[in-house]
């Protein structure tokens, strides 16, 4: 009997403002050893976000050098600013076994399908639009001008939602949480 193959890199994508990042922090207060890529990015870090942690906040230069030298396993542009997942440490722990986890926006998302096939694409969902909308608005982030961005870029990412393998639905983050970790086999 042939040997079931674990998926061991997971993909989490979906609107800006929906809830991932919430979701995943949740996921690793309770299982502290699940581990998530740090990306890249030009955008500016927010109050509270530090280098390294969140990000690794680069400017515009380095963010060519990471392309340039072929570090970025994946990379886009997002309401304007760019965002890139580093190539080794992802490598490096899919090698040793051990499950990989990337929180990326749509056009990652299918740059990764393209070159590792055997990756479980996620889409996270709101329970509505308006909700979507409440989220992103209640965070207090981001400008009216760049939520409007972030929100036109949603009509887009929710039209992909087919392209993915599994929707969870984040009406409640500790369910959705749970289901991750199932699907990613932590638990
Ligand atoms: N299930 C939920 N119910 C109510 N509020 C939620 C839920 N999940 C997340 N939120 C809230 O929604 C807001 C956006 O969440 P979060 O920043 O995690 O979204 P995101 O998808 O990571 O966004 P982005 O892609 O812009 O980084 C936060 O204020 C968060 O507290
Ligand atoms: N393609 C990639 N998208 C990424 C990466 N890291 C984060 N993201 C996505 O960008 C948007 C905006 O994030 P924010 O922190 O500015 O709110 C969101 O959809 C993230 O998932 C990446 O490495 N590659």
């Amino acid at each position: 009997m042939a040997a079931e193959v674990r998926p061991r890199l997971t993909v989490l994508s979906g609107p800006s403002g929906v809830g991932k990042s919430t979701v995943v922090a949740h996921m690793r207060k309770v299982h502290p050893e699940v581990w998530l890529s740090v990306s890249a990015t030009t955008r500016k870090p927010r109050p509270g976000e530090r280098h390294g942690v969140q990000y690794f906040f680069v400017n515009d230069d380095e963010f060519d050098k990471l392309i340039a030298n072929g570090e970025l396993l994946e990379w886009a542009e997002f309401a304007g600013n760019r965002y890139g997942t580093p190539r080794g440490a992802v490598l490096e722990r899919l090698e040793n076994g051990e499950p990989v986890l990337l929180e990326i926006d749509l056009q990652g998302a299918r740059l990764v399908r393209e070159s590792m096939p055997e990756a479980q694409l996620v889409f996270l969902a709101p329970p509505s639009w308006d909700e979507l909308v409440r989220r992103l608005t209640g965070r207090g982030t981001e400008s009216a001008e760049v939520i409007e961005r972030r929100l036109a870029a949603a009509k887009i990412e929710l039209a992909a939602e087919s392209e993915f393998d599994v929707t969870l639905v984040n009406t409640s983050v500790e369910d959705v949480a749970r289901e991750l970790l199932a699907l990613m086999e932590v638990v």
